[in-house]
């Protein structure tokens, strides 16, 4: 097992983050990755054989996908009804979050009352009770399921005063009994750890089993030599969801609890039927494929669709490597050239988004030529040449008018093709200006600025070029074409 691995933690919905906040703290190298059963939860109605099943299949994607070298089950739940089988059937070490609580509690209690608050589910397993007993038969332990703590919790409305005044109410049973010790036997509530104290009494030692877990961690990578050597940033901790992507839930309370800055890296998993069995496979986020061989419209793209906001990954066309297929542009208009250009990428990306620009000069005094051309017109992508033919064929012409195009293409899964135009008016020189771009830039000079493309900054010419003018217009419409409008 090698001992740079992630940390697997596996919980029936949100309260494992307690446990995940914990252990961030106190294993600052290390990396996790996270998965919060939030399709099938809360776990605690659920029978056993769903429990464990549940709890199998978060487990084996780990372990499979991820290779992790510990797991944890952040769930007491879970814990209490498949600890022992995960230990049985899992080649690597499997924790849970009974027995770390159940010793602290041992250790903690002067005068042997203890108190458990967990869900139904544990209450009726009675695990704490077992555990507690293994170390010392006489302790009294009075336990009580507080499902509805859960449900407040889930509900992000654990700061609510009618939230405080419903665990008062509810604990006060506790007082009466004189527990010197409650367990928090549930990862949802240390989250509600200030209204617990104050219902309990402040001298009540709270035991946090998510922290106790997590020294329970610490002992077992300590014990086996499985402490990463290499730093981890927890911002790099992957976090999975089992419910559909449109699920944000997840995000807030995950983002709200674990106090970060930015955003979560929350991804999704769907339960997939196979006969009678199911098993966990990643849902792949579509990417924005950027379908251009020519690294210069590449970087200008780029640079505008950040301006742009677009919430997808952006990936340039050599990125997916040799597979992908020639793209034959012998169409007769821009936006023929700029079809075929998606369409033969789709072939090999047909979950993604992709865009292509198909774009050319069009010279009056020449009919339009170069026009879809423009790559070709005297050498195949050679500047200079195309340049010097432009030039050649303009000399003795007066009238200079031209215009630069762009057709922009997009389609993405299960959508319908979505079309942006650009255009700029301008003026071919008489010889080349400036080195910035590519392409004509060097001779096609914008009245409005008196210089040519090519004199201009990166940014001044995506302000007003044809691409930058297409690229406007297609963030215009993306809104309402992504809402399948
Ligand atoms: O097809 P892809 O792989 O996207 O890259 P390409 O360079 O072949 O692109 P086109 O087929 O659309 O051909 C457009 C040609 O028009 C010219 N062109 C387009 N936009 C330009 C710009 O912003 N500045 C200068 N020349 C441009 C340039 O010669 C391009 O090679
Ligand atoms: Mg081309």
């Amino acid at each position: 097992m090698n001992k740079n691995n992630p940390i697997g933690m596996v919980d029936s919905g949100v309260g494992g983050l307690t446990v995940i906040k914990e252990a961030q703290k106190q294993l600052p190298n290390e990396q996790f990755i996270f998965i919060g059963d939030t399709a099938r939860m809360p776990y605690g109605p659920r029978t056993t054989d769903e429990v464990i099943a549940y709890t199998l299949q978060m487990a084996n994607y780990l372990v499979a996908k991820k290779q992790i070298k510990m797991l944890v089950i952040a769930c007491n739940t879970a814990t209490a009804r498949a600890l022992t089988v995960l230990q049985k059937k899992l080649t690597i070490p499997v924790i849970g979050v009974i027995q770390p609580g159940a010793q602290a509690a041992q250790l903690a209690t002067k005068n042997k009352i203890v108190g458990i608050i967990a869900t139904e589910g544990t209450v009726n397993s009675k695990a704490y009770e077992a555990q507690i007993h293994q170390y010392d038969t006489d302790t009294v332990v009075v336990s009580q399921g507080e499902p509805e703590f859960v449900q407040l919790v889930e509900a992000n409305k654990y700061q609510d005063q009618a939230t405080r005044e419903l665990v008062m109410n509810h604990l006060a049973p506790f007082k009466a009994v004189g527990i010197d010790t409650l367990i928090l036997g549930c990862t949802h509530f240390p989250l509600l750890e200030s209204f617990i104290k104050a219902a309990v009494g402040q001298e009540v030692t709270l035991i946090d089993s998510g922290r106790e877990t997590v020294y329970a961690i610490k002992q077992c990578l300590d014990k086996l030599a499985l402490n990463t050597d290499t730093r981890h940033d927890h911002d790099d901790d992957v976090y999975y969801t089992t419910s559909d992507s449109d699920d944000e839930t997840f995000q807030v309370i995950a983002t709200n609890w674990l106090a970060r800055s930015h955003e979560l890296d929350v991804r999704h998993l769907k339960i997939v039927e196979n006969g009678i069995s199911q098993h966990l496979e990643e849902i792949s986020m579509p990417r924005l494929i950027l379908a251009s061989n020519n690294q210069h419209k590449i970087t200008e793209i780029e640079a505008i669709l950040n301006d742009l906001g677009i919430d997808l990954p952006v990936v340039p066309l050599r990125d997916l490597g040799d597979k992908v297929p020639e793209i034959i542009e012998d169409g007769t208009t821009f936006e023929e050239n700029a079809t075929k250009k998606v369409m033969t990428i789709a072939k090999i990306a047909p979950n993604d988004y992709i865009l292509a620009d198909d774009s050319g000069l069009s010279i009056d005094a020449l009919h339009g030529e170069p026009g879809v051309y423009s790559a070709r017109y005297a050498g195949d992508h050679d500047d200079q040449a195309n340049n010097d033919k432009v030039l050649r064929k303009l000399a003795d012409v007066v009238s200079r008018e031209a215009q630069f195009n762009s057709v922009l293409v997009l389609i993405g899964p299960n959508k319908p093709k979505l079309v942006a135009t650009g255009k700029v008016h301008g003026l071919i020189t008489q010889q080349r200006h400036g080195d910035n771009g590519f392409g004509y830039d060097p001779i096609f000079l914008v009245p409005q600025f008196d210089k040519t493309f090519a004199e201009l900054t990166a940014d001044e010419k995506n302000q007003i070029s044809h691409r930058g003018l297409a690229l406007q217009e297609l963030g215009k419409q993306l809104p309402a074409w992504l809402k399948g409008v």
